[in-house]
């Protein structure tokens, strides 16, 4: 199995929002109480060192680091027990997110699409096998940009689990090999401008870099 090139299968990205409580106060929304699920297309993806477009029309693009589960075993309605048995490994990932864009969509009842899946928008790091992260479930993430720590957050304090997200996920969508799951972002999202320079990471397990173009 290929998954260390699970960006060329053209497979779905799915993400969940408001997946952190410092993160839904900072958005001025109420605590969800089922995991909120969109989707980006697969022309989304950057790899590692690549750029990011600024999407027409947008004038605040925002930062959004968040980890990534790679399915690596086909499922459908798995429950929670069965969940950890279809994850293939983790990437971290950016849910780059035209906020202006997104606030607008929001206030007139339209979907996040465009917002949250114009070209370029999830930018990924190198796969990381599940082996060699044994407890997803409490790993520290982190983005900095230009050298500045912008965002820090814990897997721990996700309202909702890996194992729930992809027991919730699999009983509309049914998972294929080489699906992207983005967990949702910690507090602390904020703009980027043309030239900068955004670094992700899981500790000092994984990093990744990226230029806005
Ligand atoms: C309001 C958002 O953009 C939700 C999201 O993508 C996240 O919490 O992550
Ligand atoms: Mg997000």
């Amino acid at each position: 199995m290929r998954l260390a090139r699970f960006t060329e299968f053209g497979k779905k990205i799915i993400c969940v929002g408001l997946n952190y409580k410092l993160h839904v106060k900072e958005m001025k929304n109420s605590l969800p109480t089922t995991p909120i699920v969109f989707l980006k297309p697969p022309t989304a993806y950057v790899i590692n060192e690549g750029s990011i477009r600024i999407p027409k029309n947008c004038q605040e693009l925002h930062h959004e680091v968040e980890l990534g589960v790679v399915i690596g075993r086909k499922g459908s309605s798995v429950n929670e027990n069965e969940a950890e048995d279809l994850i293939g490994g983790y990437v971290i990932a950016l849910d780059m997110t035209a906020r202006d864009l997104q606030s607008k969509a929001k206030s007139s009842g339209k979907p996040w699409s465009i917002a949250k899946g114009f070209d370029t928008s999830c930018p990924v790091g190198n796969f990381i096998p599940k082996e060699a992260l044994p407890n997803a479930n409490s790993l520290d993430i982190w983005c900095k940009v230009n050298g500045q720590l912008k965002q820090k957050g814990n897997t721990s304090d996700m309202i909702f689990t890996i194992p729930h997200l992809i027991s919730y996920i699999s009983q509309y969508f049914t998972l294929e090999i080489g699906d992207l799951i983005l967990t949702g972002t910690p507090d602390g999202v904020g703009p980027v401008n043309s030239n900068d320079i955004i670094e992700i990471g899981i500790g000092d397990i994984s990093k990744a870099s990226f230029k806005i173009e």
